[in-house]
């Protein structure tokens, strides 16, 4: 097709200004090279549809899966967020775009380069491989990037399969293993035990969600549901269990914590259930990467849908980390009788990459949406009466279930990740000024109080980085020959290093874990506590940035460089997952970095007695409500808190992270 001098102007002058905005650091090259694209691909192609194009683009870098166009109409400035700078070229632009939702969709249906799939738009168009989708509805248009669209659509098409395959259960039977398995606990809130109900929940069904704060027992009711799924099945000896998280130390835990719960079942449990015969066949806990048979330098998995993973129950741990691609993929690749339990916490940070699936599919996971048939199946078979919802939700709100009373916290730390989640920032300050062991906030914004506590800890929460290094230096002289001897004092250290942590928001800057580990390396070196004299020293903490499976490490594995007991001493980097022990030679370790601090995004899956929150100066996008409800919840016994200027926290918690999607309207549309 032959594009009109005025159109080709009009493109020349419009992916000019793009490629400028790129320059300039608002849009990324990749943003620009899109919107580029199109103009190229569709001479007839709308401004409208360029800028949007490049807009989409830019969106999806920052996680969400698609642009909904009605955010496009008044002005742009609160979407994209970008510097004050870029106000008047942004309003200039817009002058010339659509002034209503419906001129968007008008403007960017009609190019060949985009498939329309409005619910209510009238016929579908065929698929013949166009590059943007646009789906949604009419009031609410979504503009998509082809494969996200298919991903949603993947997951909405095999979960609403899931939710309506209904399971027969013998609910007599079922009735009386739960309450064998189950204590009497009523959840000081409602009088329900949720965990209890959760396991008769997922007998029901294929597709079961689980989620809920830290320690409020989701893998203890794992356990327990592995049992009784055991106990119920007709052949347990052909039951195929499989354990993934989305990291290989969320993995490790979800395993180490699942076998500790199994362990603590009653004794006449262990008795008629082959608790160990269960533990050997689970094997390892994986990734979910290397679980779906993940290969270099390709987005395909050796399992799919023609491909199904041979496997009778999954149980799929710390599921907020699971962006949408893999999503897609884990439910593609289950096979049509299995069943799939997801567990997490809806109010975490998702992944970075695109998609907050666990908190789209939460939506309704309250409990406060069941039917009359929920309701009565839970309460045949575990004897818990909960109210039937005011608002029957979706299917999948059939097969939801959120526990709600926490078995870990010390309540200061628990009752602080709720005001936070519950937007009370009056009630977060007033928890935050009473200065206890559980929580403290330093009044001063100064990068020296982040240092000082690092290498002295504070009083009422003594755990510090020194904690650890006295360990490395209290050697025993058994360990230089004695290989036993050696890995228990590398377990020693290791575990005094998971006493304490520096969790920043950030990167760069005074207030980002890469200053922040510099200045503590000095202060520790000063203090005698190290020797930074090379790139590889005794002490020194690393973090693997990324996976190699030769050497068997991980993106986001977390160890300790020291000396090994061979003649030598030569230095390598140890790992604990549990109780195992890995190590890696310091001279094959091509990626990693100094991990004093790391980032809240890296720490989620794991837990640390005193966790230091840093929060950086100044408006930063990062800063929001579920970042730091993130880092909070990794304290296990002390919190403490440094922010950069006064009040980051109480913006942050003002801030949830907003992430469009479509599943959520495609959820409600099956
Ligand atoms: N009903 C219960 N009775 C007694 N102890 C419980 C109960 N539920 C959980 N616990 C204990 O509370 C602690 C936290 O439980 P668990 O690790 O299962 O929580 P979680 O929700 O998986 O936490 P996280 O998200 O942090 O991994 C464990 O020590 C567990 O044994």
């Amino acid at each position: 097709m032959r594009m009109t001098a005025t159109a080709h102007t009009v493109h020349t002058e419009l992916t000019h200004t793009l490629q400028r905005w790129s320059d300039l650091g608002w849009l990324r090259q990749l943003d620009s090279a899109l919107a580029s694209f199109v103009s190229q691909r569709d001479p007839e192609a709308t401004e409208a549809l360029i800028v949007a194009s490049a807009i989409l683009a830019q969106l999806e870098g920052r996680g969400h899966t698609c642009l909904p166009l009605s955010e496009l109409v008044a002005s742009p400035r609160e979407l994209l967020a970008w510097p004050a700078a870029s106000h008047d070229e942004l309003d200039a632009v817009w002058t010339r775009m659509p002034t209503s939702t419906a001129g968007w969709v008008e403007a960017i249906r009609t190019s060949r380069l985009v498939r329309q799939v409005l619910d209510d738009g009238g016929a579908a168009d065929p698929d013949a491989g166009q590059p943007l989708v646009l789906g949604g509805t009419l009031q609410m248009p979504l503009l998509y990037l082809r494969r996200y669209w298919i991903y949603e659509e993947q997951v909405t098409t095999t979960l609403a399969a899931c939710t309506a395959d209904v399971l027969p259960v013998d609910t007599e039977k079922a009735r009386a293993w739960l309450d064998r398995l189950f204590v009497p606990f009523k959840d000081e809130k409602a009088g329900v035990n949720w965990q209890k109900a959760a396991c008769a929940l997922a007998l029901s069904g294929r597709l079961t969600l689980i989620t809920g704060g830290p320690g409020t027992g989701k893998t203890y009711t794992a356990a327990r549901l592995l049992a009784l799924v055991l106990a119920m099945h007709p052949d347990p000896a052909q039951l195929k269990v499989a354990l993934a998280a989305p990291t290989g130390k969320a993995a490790a835990r979800l395993k180490q914590s699942i076998e500790a719960s199994l362990t603590q079942l009653p004794a006449d449990v262990s008795q008629e259930v082959d608790l160990a015969e269960l533990t050997r066949r689970i094997g390892a806990a994986r990734t979910v990467h290397s679980l779906l048979g993940a290969r270099p330098d390709t987005r395909r998995f050796k399992y799919d849908s023609r491909h199904p993973l041979d496997v009778d129950l999954l149980i799929v741990d710390e599921t907020s980390m699971v962006h949408l691609e893999l999503m897609a993929a884990l439910l593609q690749a289950l096979p049509p009788h299995a069943r799939l339990v997801m567990l997490g916490d809806q109010h975490q940070l998702a992944s970075v990459e695109a998609g907050a699936v666990l908190g789209d599919l939460c939506q309704q996971a309250d409990g406060q949406h069941y039917s009359q048939a929920t309701v009565e199946y839970l309460k045949k078979t575990c004897g818990e009466v909960i109210p039937a919802g005011t608002q029957v939700g979706s299917g999948l709100a059939q097969r939801s279930l959120t526990l709600q009373f926490s078995h870990r916290f010390g309540t200061v730390i628990g009752q602080l990740a709720q005001t936070v989640n519950d937007n009370k920032q009056e009630d977060a300050k007033s928890l935050l000024s009473t200065p206890s062991p559980a929580v403290w906030q330093s009044s001063r914004h100064d990068p020296e109080v982040v240092i000082r506590l690092a290498v002295e800890g504070r009083d009422g929460a003594r755990a510090c980085h020194a904690d650890y290094l006295k360990r490395m230096h209290e050697r025993p002289d058994t360990t230089r020959t004695d290989p036993q001897a050696h890995a228990a004092w590398v377990r020693q250290v290791l575990r005094a290093f998971e006493g304490f942590r520096i969790l920043c928001a950030v990167h760069d800057g005074p207030w980002g874990d890469r200053e922040i580990n510099q200045q503590i390396q000095k202060a520790l070196a000063k203090a005698g506590w190290i020797s930074p004299t090379g790139a590889w020293y005794p002490g020194r903490p690393v973090m693997v940035t990324r996976n190699d499976l030769a050497l068997g490490v991980f993106n986001g594995d977390v160890g300790v460089v020291l000396p090994s007991h061979s003649a030598g001493g030569a230095l390598r980097a140890y790992f604990l997952d549990g109780e195992s022990l890995r190590s890696v030679s310091v001279s094959r370790l091509a990626h990693a970095e100094t991990a004093f601090a790391m980032t809240v995004h890296k720490s989620q899956g794991s837990e640390f007695t005193h966790t230091l929150l840093v929060l950086p100066s100044g408006t930063n996008e990062v800063l929001t409500r579920e970042l730091v409800y993130t880092g909070i919840t990794r304290a296990k016994s002390s919190l403490s808190l440094v922010e950069g200027s006064s009040g980051a926290l109480l913006t942050a918690i003002a801030t949830p992270v907003k992430r469009s999607s479509g599943l959520r309207l495609k959820l409600d549309r099956d």
